[in-house]
């Protein structure tokens, strides 16, 4: 049995630091994940005068209620999504004019429910180029609070920034939704909110439902981040595909907070089987691997990794309602389309879903990876069972896994 230590979770490390920040106190956080995506986001805190120290195994945050250390900054937010929607909203809580951009790839992703939404707020919110998206300016002097109507059915992430800032306005805020995506990743925000003295509650009526968000500010406290569910995914499905094969991720048991971890629930129902204790999580193959359709609308991270599993499966996998895939690092559906079509193998797909057909996937091909950390990381499953399979940029893994080649080579290796 192959025990792997995956690294922190990407989302939980960024609402961490974003919670430290803004907190009373000095924050430590434990086992972050360092990677591009996360040092951009401790970067942009630091280029907004907050103080990370970084020590290995340990992230010292010194919080500051009060907003940003300075009254001027420009912060580059790389090609973190997270880095790029929260930071905004935690300047807009400070005083003082805050600039935003990021990547190429970051600045074609839609925030225009965000920008609106901080507008409504009262927020001085400008755009340096095309409305809703990066580059942009923040005007801010404080947000007094209020209830306002959000879409989030392009992406969670919005809701998350405007919770965050929720108990750092003046008076609370009160967010309806009428639409959204990856949902688990908007409970994480709110059990972190509570873990750090936040007070939020969600009704439901009949017009759909409301965060009430208390104008409390955050306490500092000590926190460790567990491993990343989404990382682990192409561990499992390996294991999942490899003739005996078996993995166990401590870390990643009942308790985790990332909805992410479903995914061994999709290799369950596709044969392997999967046992989940208080403390870790373990996938063994069985020899079976069933094709399945599966409806991914809230774990659309671990679609390319299924997609990439797919070909594999005794039948047609076909996964649903994953629209937002398309305005990721790129268009995700496309992306895992096209390149098991140069595989050899049989794709259709649709707005909202792709099914994939069984075959047997054939090199030598360069995946082209679109810059996308996980098209790499999922089409190095496909490559366990695929001589031949290169990456035209294998180093944009350090998104989210810098050491992801050398930890999966060597997991491919053991017998
Ligand atoms: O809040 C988060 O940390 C994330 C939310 C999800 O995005 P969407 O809500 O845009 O689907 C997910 O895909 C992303 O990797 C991380
Ligand atoms: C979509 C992703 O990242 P983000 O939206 O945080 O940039 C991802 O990590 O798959």
């Amino acid at each position: 049995m192959t025990v792997i230590d995956i690294p922190g979770s990407k989302s939980v490390t960024a609402r961490a630091l974003f919670l430290a920040a803004a907190a009373e106190g000095t924050t430590t956080l434990l086992r972050p994940l360092v990677s591009d995506d996360t040092e951009g986001f401790a970067a942009g805190l630091e280029a907004l005068g907050y103080t990370v120290r970084r020590e290995p195994g340990a992230w010292h945050i010194e919080g500051r209620p009060a907003g940003p250390g300075v009254t001027e900054a420009d912060v580059y937010c790389r090609d973190g999504a997270t880095t790029a929607r929260f930071l905004p909203a935690l300047a807009a809580a400070g005083h003082g004019t805050f600039r935003f951009d990021a990547s190429e790839q970051m600045r074609r992703r839609p925030l225009g429910p965000l920008t609106t939404a901080l507008r409504t707020l009262g927020v001085d919110l400008r755009h340096g180029g095309a409305e809703g998206h990066h580059p942009l300016a923040v005007h801010a002097d404080g947000v007094k609070g209020g209830a306002l109507t959000l879409d989030a059915g392009q992406s969670s992430q919005y809701l998350t920034a405007l919770l965050l800032l929720g108990p750092l306005t003046a008076e609370g805020l009160d967010i309806t939704v009428t639409d959204l995506v990856s949902e688990p990743y908007v409970e994480i925000t709110l059990a972190m909110m509570r873990d750090f003295g936040a007070e939020v509650v969600r009704e439901d009526d009949g017009r759909g439902r409301t965060y009430r968000v208390a104008p409390t500010g955050y306490r500092a406290r000590t926190y460790a981040i567990e491993p990343d569910a989404s990382t682990a995914s192409y561990f499992f499905a390996a294991a999942a595909l490899r003739p005996g094969g078996a993995v166990t991720v401590p870390g990643l048991g009942t308790g985790a907070l990332q909805g992410d971890l479903a995914f061994v629930d999709v290799l369950r129902r596709m044969g392997a089987e999967v046992e989940t204790t208080a403390e870790a999580t373990t996938v063994r193959s069985t020899g079976a691997l069933r094709g399945l359709t599966v409806n991914m609308r809230d774990i659309s991270d671990t679609m390319p990794t299924l997609a990439a599993l797919a070909p594999f499966a005794d039948g047609p996998v076909r996964i649903e309602d994953v629209a937002n895939t398309r305005v990721k690092e790129c268009d995700r559906l496309d992306a895992c389309a096209d390149n098991l079509r140069r595989l050899g193998v049989t794709v259709e797909t649709g707005p909202d879903w792709i099914e994939i057909h069984p075959g047997t996937p054939a090199g030598p091909v360069e995946v082209t990876t679109h810059r996308d950390h996980r098209i790499v990381m999922s089409f190095a499953v496909t490559a366990l069972r695929t001589p031949g399979i290169t990456f035209d940029d294998p180093g944009c893994v350090k998104k989210t896994f810098p050491d992801f080649h050398r930890v999966f080579g060597a997991f491919a290796r053991t017998p």
